[in-house]
């Protein structure tokens, strides 16, 4: 099933055009990411999704509602963590987490929120204590609260700790397997690689490459390097490779299938191929393989 739909968005801020006409699709229980560097977009287009803002032109559906024109039934079903959270500082997190209850149709309990979010006692403590990292924590609690089907997270772990950062990604998962439609937005691409299984590139306004995450990663390749052997001239390996200092990189569509044909061709000669590293194509390949401006 779609959760989000969108069109041929687009949306201007004044006279700048911040989305010019983007379309994707995230069904239910998928995690899908939209990166870009700043100011590629992103915000925009979640805060279109969210019903913040109305498009331009184009259309967007949140489980098959419009959510400017139909915006308290889409705000029913949704969680949004965005990046600016408007926290009254001097509330305790259990206050917080209270008030939001208010407003928030059939509510988790507190201390379910809290617990889930990794803030289980901390309820007592006053948001202006809370660390960068816990303040993340609080949002996601809050995004949680009416157990949304669709789930936006705005550069959910920044400031958080590598364990927190773990805990929100298992999180996510579980939301998502429960069938929960995630969009996030990161610049960390290897929280993106992990939780996302379908992506989209945003760079000015427009998405430059989009598709399925381990799909798009296997059609990059991969690559094996190693230290040249002694005596060894790159032209005589049997595969082409590039070599910087002493390190020899070979880029192949089958990274697995290079290793063996390189480790086969020094074993035949008696070599050894120190510090053989095979590994498939990363997120950040794919980013250094894009033109300079759309990273
Ligand atoms: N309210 C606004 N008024 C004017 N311009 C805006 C407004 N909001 C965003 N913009 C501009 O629109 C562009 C896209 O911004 P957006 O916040 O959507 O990017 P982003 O991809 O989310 O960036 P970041 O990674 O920094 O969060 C930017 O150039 C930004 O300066």
């Amino acid at each position: 099933m779609t959760a989000i739909r969108v069109e041929a968005l687009r949306k201007s801020h004044g006279r700048f055009e911040a989305v010019k006409g983007i379309s994707f699709e995230v069904a239910a229980g998928e995690v899908f990411a939209l990166l870009g560097r700043n100011g590629a977009g992103k915000t925009t287009t979640v805060e279109v999704l969210a019903g913040f803002l109305r498009p331009d032109g184009g259309s967007v559906r949140v489980l098959g509602h419009d959510p400017s024109a139909e915006r308290a039934e889409v705000r029913r079903r949704t969680g949004i963590m965005l990046q600016e959270a408007g926290f009254f500082p001097d509330l305790t997190v259990a206050a917080t987490v209270d008030a939001w209850r208010g407003f928030t149709a059939a509510p988790r309990p507190r201390d379910e929120a809290l617990e889930l979010a990794g803030l289980a006692g901390r309820a007592g403590v006053r948001v202006r204590q809370l660390s960068g990292g816990e303040k993340r924590r609080l949002d996601l609690a809050l995004a949680l609260l009416g157990r949304p089907d669709v789930l936006f997270l705005d550069e959910p772990t920044t400031g958080m700790d590598p364990e927190g950062r773990a805990a929100t990604w298992e999180l996510v998962r579980e939301l998502a397997r429960r069938g929960t439609a995630v969009l996030l937005t990161t610049h960390y691409l290897e929280e993106a690689q992990r939780l996302a299984s379908a992506m989209a590139i945003m760079d000015g306004g427009e998405i430059v490459a989009s598709g399925g995450m381990a799909e798009t990663l296997a059609a990059r390749g991969g690559r094996v390097s190693f230290r040249l052997p002694a005596g060894v001239a790159p032209a005589a390996l049997p595969l082409p490779v590039t070599v910087d200092g002493d390190e020899a990189v070979c880029r192949a569509e089958d990274p697995d299938l290079a290793a063996q044909t390189l480790l086969s061709w020094a074993a035949e000669r008696g070599l050894r191929l120190p510090g053989l590293e095979v590994r498939a194509a990363t997120l950040e390949d794919l980013f250094l393989d894009l033109p300079k401006s759309a990273r």
